[in-house]
């Protein structure tokens, strides 16, 4: 998987499906919003297995409901790689499931 910054077409190009995600020219940022804090706990053990599988790892906070993400690659200088669009759409698939919200 290529692991050089994405230029920002092909940035451009994945934030098309991926909803409600952002890109900030740095990173790939959205705020989730789930129930509660358990669903949100849910969220964040489950995203973190995939995280970790994939040995791409995410910033983010939570509060109660909330979950704030950052993407970026720390191997190429902080910018948005396949990686994070890769990861970003795994995270996607998986507030899908658990809040029942496309
Ligand atoms: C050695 C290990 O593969 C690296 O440190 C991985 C781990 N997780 C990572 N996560 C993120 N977000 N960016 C990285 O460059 C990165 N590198």
């Amino acid at each position: 998987m290529k692991t050089q910054p994405l230029t920002p077409a092909e940035i451009e190009h994945a934030l098309t499906h991926l909803s409600g995600w952002a890109w900030n020219c740095d990173a790939l940022v959205k705020t989730l919003e789930f129930g509660d804090f358990r669903e949100a706990m849910g969220f964040m053990l489950r995203a973190g297995f995939e995280a970790d599988a994939l040995d791409h790892h995410p910033e983010w906070t939570n509060v109660y409901n909330k979950v704030s993400i950052r993407l970026a690659t720390h191997d190429a200088g902080n910018k948005v790689t396949a990686k994070d669009v890769e990861l970003a759409g795994r995270m996607e698939k998986l507030r899908a499931s658990l809040t029942g919200r496309a």
